[in-house]
C-alpha cells in the first residue's frame, strides 16, 4: 500500500490514495497505520477517494471531486479535520490529481463541500460556521474547568483557563473527563490562555488540545476554530482574526464581514513510502 505522511502544525497524518474506493480501510488497519512503533505513526489517516466512489460522498460529487475520509488514531470515523484538510489539499496539488479554479479547491467531507484557497506555504479552508450552543466543563484529576460547547461540524469543547492554572501544567496524558448528556459521542477539549498581542492580529492566544479518538496532538484546525469563536465573541467582536498557538505551530482564525469563517496554516508533505498491511496489522 502507498502512503505519503504529512503534518499540519505538527497535526500529522498517514495519507492513503483510494480513488476508487476499493480499500477496506478496517477500524483495526488504521490503529495499526498510526501506531507510531509498529505502523507508520500519526494522529489520523485520510484516504483520498472520489466523491463519486463513495457512498457519503455520492450526492457531493458534483460539487467536488475528491471526498476526505478522515479517521482518527484509535480508528474512529470523524465528521471533519482541519488540519487535515489542508494537508488533503496538498496532497491532491502534489500528486497532480486536482487544479485549482477560480474561486479555490472545494473538498467534500462529512461537514459538507468545504473551499480552499491555495497561498504561498500556506492553505486556507472555509470551515463550517461554528455554533457555540451550551455551557459544560472538562476535568482533570482534581481540576473542573467550564468551558463552552462548540459544533464545528464535529464537537469541542472550550475551556478558558484562568485562578493562575497554566497551559503548560495541565496532564493530557489522558482524556478530560466530559458530560455524556452534552456530548453524546465524545468531544475534543480545548484549553486556552491569553498570549502577549501580535501586530495585524485583532487577538492572540495559545492552547493545548486532547482529541477526542487521538489523544493529545499538537493541533487540531476545528478546535483552533472553535477557540478563535470564542474568543472573538468574549471580546464582543463579530468579525476579525485570531492567532492560535499551538503546540506545532500558529494558525489564524477570521471571520469575515461576510459572516464565512476561515483557518489559515501551513500543510506539509514529509515522506512516500511503500507499508505492507499484513505487517502492521
Ligand atoms: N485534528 C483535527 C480533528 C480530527 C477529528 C477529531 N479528533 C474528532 O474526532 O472530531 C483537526 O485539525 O480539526
Amino acid at each position: 500500500m502507498r502512503f505519503t505522511k504529512g503534518h499540519g502544525t505538527g497535526n500529522d497524518f498517514v495519507v492513503v490514495a483510494d480513488p476508487d474506493g476499493e480499500l477496506e480501510l478496517t477500524p483495526g488497519l488504521v490503529a495499526a497505520l498510526c501506531d507510531r512503533r509498529k505502523g507508520i505513526g500519526g494522529d489520523g489517516v485520510i484516504r483520498v477517494v472520489r466523491s463519486a466512489k463513495h457512498p457519503e460522498a455520492a450526492e457531493q460529487a458534483a460539487e467536488a471531486e475528491w471526498f476526505m475520509d478522515y479517521r482518527n488514531s484509535d480508528g474512529s470515523i470523524a465528521e471533519m479535520c482541519g488540519n487535515g484538510l489542508r494537508v488533503f489539499v496538498r496532497y491532491l496539488l502534489t500528486h497532480g490529481l486536482a487544479t485549482p479554479g477560480p474561486s479555490g479547491l472545494p473538498v467534500a467531507t462529512r461537514a459538507g463541500v468545504l473551499r480552499t484557497e491555495i497561498g504561498d506555504g500556506t492553505i486556507r479552508t472555509r470551515l463550517t460556521t461554528p455554533r457555540v450552543y451550551a455551557g459544560s466543563t472538562a476535568t482533570i484529576g482534581a481540576l473542573t474547568v467550564p468551558g463552552v460547547a462548540v459544533d464545528c461540524g464535529n464537537p469541542h469543547l472550550v475551556c478558558g483557563l484562568h485562578d493562575g492554572v497554566a497551559l503548560a501544567a495541565l496532564d493530557l496524558t489522558r482524556a478530560p473527563l466530559h458530560d455524556l448528556a452534552v456530548f453524546p459521542a465524545g468531544v475534543n477539549v480545548e484549553f486556552v490562555e491569553p498570549a502577549e498581542p501580535l501586530n495585524g492580529l485583532d487577538l492572540h492566544v495559545r492552547m493545548r488540545v486532547h482529541e477526542r479518538g487521538s489523544g493529545e496532538t499538537q493541533s487540531c484546525g476545528t478546535g483552533a476554530l472553535a477557540v478563535g469563536a470564542v474568543a472573538l465573541r468574549d471580546a464582543g467582536l463579530t468579525t476579525g482574526s485570531v492567532a492560535v498557538d499551538v503546540l506545532g505551530g500558529r494558525l489564524v482564525v477570521t471571520c469575515e464581514p461576510d459572516g464565512s469563517w476561515w483557518l489559515e496554516g501551513p500543510a506539509v508533505l514529509v515522506a512516500e513510502g511503500d507499508v505492507d498491511p499484513d505487517a502492521v496489522l
